[in-house]
């Protein structure tokens, strides 16, 4: 699925939650340095379909394509190019903040050393905290450890549900150069937010109505 350019595509996309229509024939397409800013008001599908990108749900009707091939039929590559940050953070509340880290990266099967893992704790803020369970964090706190997963992991295709959610502004900071890094690098994301994204350029929306 590495061979061609890696776009992300909406053809004809539908969403069906307990018996009403979220949105349909939707059609968009995203490239590498390109951000997906998904807007429109609570409980208009934003979630949804950034679950369905994700290949978390299936559309109602339509396809997502990734690399030009259903994601429905080519599951484990896609999956291994996608990382998708929900509202349920995915961390465990008994493991330190490290260990949330090191069995992320061993269930993603991405390489680390103690320099890379000390380094990126540095990066998202969370120097000193490592020993600290995840319950006991704060919520922007806890939202630090999954940009450091994101970061760590090596997926072309972001997927971020409310990314600046419970974060501070050197966090909104943080989010903002992550993004700018990735794209840089050829990376896509699609993202929810509330709130302005500020990166340089690639910035294309899509409303819900
Ligand atoms: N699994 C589900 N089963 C039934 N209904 C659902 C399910 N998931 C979402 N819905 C409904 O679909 C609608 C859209 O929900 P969704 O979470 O996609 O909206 P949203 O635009 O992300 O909202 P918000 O801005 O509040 O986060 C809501 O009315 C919600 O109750």
């Amino acid at each position: 699925m590495n061979g061609s350019a890696p776009t992300l595509q909406a053809r004809g996309l539908e969403c069906v939650r307990s018996d009403s229509l979220l949105f349909s024939d939707l059609n968009f397409s995203v490239k590498a340095g390109q951000v997906l800013q998904i807007e429109g008001p609570n409980g208009s599908g934003k979630t949804s379909l950034l679950r369905i990108l994700a290949g978390l749900t299936p559309p109602s009707e339509g396809e997502v394509l990734w690399r030009g091939e259903n994601i429905a039929r080519r599951r484990p590559a896609f999956l291994s190019e996608v990382a998708y940050l929900g509202h349920q953070l995915g961390l465990k509340a008994e493991l330190s903040v490290e260990e949330n880290l090191r069995l992320a990266l061993a269930l993603n099967g991405v390489s680390f050393t103690p320099e890379s893992l000390a380094e990126i704790l540095r990066t998202v803020g969370l120097t000193g905290r490592e020993d600290v369970p995840a319950r006991a964090l704060s919520a922007g706190q806890r939202q630090r450890v999954t940009l450091a997963r994101l970061i760590l992991s090596a997926a072309k295709l972001w997927i971020l549900d409310e990314p600046f959610t419970a974060l501070d502004i050197n966090g909104v900071s943080l989010v903002e150069s992550l993004l700018e890094a990735h794209l840089n690098h050829g990376g896509l994301v699609v993202l929810t937010s509330h709130q302005t994204v500020r990166i340089g350029g690639g910035l294309v929306k899509l409303a819900l109505a």
